[in-house]
């Protein structure tokens, strides 16, 4: 009987450790089945977009993908596999769109479906429980495709459109203005190029805090003006196709507060405190200024707004309203710093080496203007060389040349290509404005490609003035830079203004580290440009102003009418 009972007990032990056995293996199956098929996917209907092959079945590309001024990498891959290019970062979904027709088609027309942003919003959510959220979500270019983007987007366009960008004209004519006065006392490129940074915040904190910057050629010393700096560098990073997929890894967003001296987690948490102090630094300034009634601003005059709409100000409306208010201002201030400084440093560089351009750019100042007058935005149809000097700024290196990615929020299609959902799509800027087949010689600076004969002898431009449609450079479909009316103008009025009153030349042998020849310099250029999603030149290497006029007669300018 004792032997029974101990087979008995023995059988059911093993039949137990058998069911364990057996629902261990299904688990492990069934998460190897996952697994395998989260990689590969439903059957898909269509082949995705032509592609280098994987280097590995589970990382794809991840670790792979060009990392360094991309822009040209793609652009060579196009050669083989054609404008549309598929990779695959672990599970992440990547696709490069090199030609103008495929951004139309999938940016523009589908639009619907292309206009979120892959920054792996769930983990921030998840991190958000832990009680960790950098802040990115509060960037409106960095911001998913959600209510929230929609009503800071909303924000941002109802101060920033045509008609109301006219508003901050005072402000760009007097900023303008007080560089042309900087740059009279021939500065060294060093000097120069701070300049062209100063000019750039301050026009940002005036028009959006009401904030008085000075434009010095002091190495930028402000809080805020680093800060905004600082987080264009850090967004800078995660913008490159590919350069997000770390993100994706299971549990990431917990790092840093688990291992707060890991790189990552210092990069996270420098970031975090920089976007907070971003965020809250200007507006709470602003807002000391405007309740003091010593400066008027647009953030003053949104927040008096919605405290009229919304008289019970705990409610939930008027705070997303303050939140969108603090988005749209600390946003543009961090996307304007940046691209204003890489479009105007690029005007510099292409006038001291395009000498015969500035002459002919002068040529018409003088012509239209008389000489010794500054152009005003009023004179802006009658310039058609300066117009096109801007364009060809925009196209020749534009400033963010694989611009901000998008992602799918359904499958699409592109020519029998399949893009599934959730992928992130980057539009090949500099691919489109370098086709050889659409600008000829596309490496040299030429702003006559922008003009044609008018019937009459006379040059006028393809694309009419101020049509910043298209101007590649400001992006593609819903989430086309918001800013463009505004820095459009910022752009149009320096160098209209600099043309007018300077000479821009090179002093090749003494340049900041090594003398180098103009031709050199053509031939090497993109080396002096940072090699990240916002590229622009890390200096202007030999670069020297001397103004047109005297100092008496420049001075004189500044003091007659500022004409809008
Ligand atoms: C040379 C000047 C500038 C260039 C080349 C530029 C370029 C761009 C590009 C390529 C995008 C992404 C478009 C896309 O996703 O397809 C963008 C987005 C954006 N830009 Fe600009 N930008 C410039 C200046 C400005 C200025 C002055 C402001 C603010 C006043 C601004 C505010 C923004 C904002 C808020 C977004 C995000 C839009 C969204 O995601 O909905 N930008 N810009």
């Amino acid at each position: 009987m004792e032997d029974l009972t101990r087979t008995v007990t023995l059988m059911s032990k093993s039949s137990a450790s058998l069911l364990l056995y057996s629902v261990a293996v299904a688990s492990f199956s069934y998460a190897v089945i996952h697994f395998v098929r989260s990689y590969i996917g439903p059957p898909m209907p269509y082949p995705y977009p032509p592609g280098p092959p994987s280097p590995s079945f589970i990382l794809g590309h991840f670790g792979k993908l060009p990392m360094k001024k991309p822009w040209l990498a793609y652009m060579e891959m196009a050669k083989t596999y054609g404008d549309v290019i598929y990779f695959r970062s672990l599970k992440e979904h990547i696709v490069i769109l090199n030609s103008l027709d495929a951004a139309n088609d999938v940016l523009e027309k589908q639009a619907r479906f292309t206009s979120d942003r892959p920054f792996s919003h769930a983990p921030s959510d998840l991190s958000l429980i832990a009680g960790y959220s950098v802040g990115w979500n509060d960037v409106v270019s960095l911001m998913g495709y959600s209510d929230r983007w929609r009503q800071a987007r909303r924000t941002s366009h109802q101060n920033l459109r045509p008609e109301a960008a006219l508003k901050y004209r005072v402000i760009q004519v007097e900023k303008v203005h007080q560089f042309l006065q900087c740059l009279i006392s021939s500065p060294s490129s060093e000097e120069i190029f701070r300049l062209i940074g100063a000019l750039s915040q301050a026009i940002m904190m005036s028009a959006i805090y009401g904030l008085n910057l000075e434009i010095t050629s002091e190495s930028n010393q402000d809080d805020i003006a680093q800060a905004a700096k600082e987080v264009a560098d850090f967004s800078d990073r995660i913008q490159l196709p590919g350069g997000n997929t770390y993100k994706s890894v299971p549990f990431i967003h917990y790092l840093p507060s688990i291992f707060p001296f890991l790189p990552f987690s210092r990069m996270e948490n420098s970031a975090k405190t920089t976007l907070k102090a971003l965020k809250d630094g200007p507006f709470e300034a602003s807002m000391k200024a405007w309740t003091s009634g010593s400066s008027s601003s647009l953030v003053g005059q949104l927040v008096s707004e919605a405290k009229n709409r919304y008289p019970d100000e705990g409610k939930s409306e008027y705070l997303a309203e303050i939140e969108s208010i603090k988005s749209m201002g600390f946003t543009a201030l961090a996307a304007a710093s940046d691209t204003t400084v890489s479009a105007t440093t690029t005007f510099f560089i292409a006038m001291s080496l395009y000498p015969q351009v500035q002459k002919k750019a002068q040529a018409e100042l003088d012509r239209v203007l008389g000489f010794g007058r500054l152009p005003g935005f009023g004179d802006r149809t009658s310039l058609p060389y300066i117009e096109a000097i801007y364009k060809e700024v925009m196209r020749w290196h534009p400033a963010i040349p694989i611009g901000v990615p998008h992602k799918t929020t359904e499958d699409i299609f592109y020519k029998g290509y399949f893009i599934p959902k959730g992928s992130g799509v980057s539009a090949n800027i500099w691919a489109m404005g370098h086709n050889p087949a659409e600008h000829e010689n596309p490496d040299e600076f030429i702003p006559e490609r922008h003009l044609q004969d008018n019937g009459l002898g006379e040059p006028e431009l393809k694309s009419g003035f101020g049509n910043v449609s298209n101007i590649l450079a400001y992006g593609f479909g819903r989430r086309v830079c918001v800013g463009r009316y505004f820095a459009d103008a910022t752009l149009w009025l320096t160098m209209a203004c600099v043309l007018a009153t300077m000479n821009i030349s090179r002093d090749s042998t003494n340049s900041a580290n090594e003398s180098v020849s103009d031709e050199d310099l053509k031939k090497n250029l993109e080396d002096y440009y940072t090699d990240c999603s916002l590229s622009h030149l890390k200096e202007l290497p030999g670069v020297k102003v001397l103004p047109r006029l005297s100092k008496e007669e420049l001075e004189g300018l500044f003091d007659q009418d500022k004409e809008i």
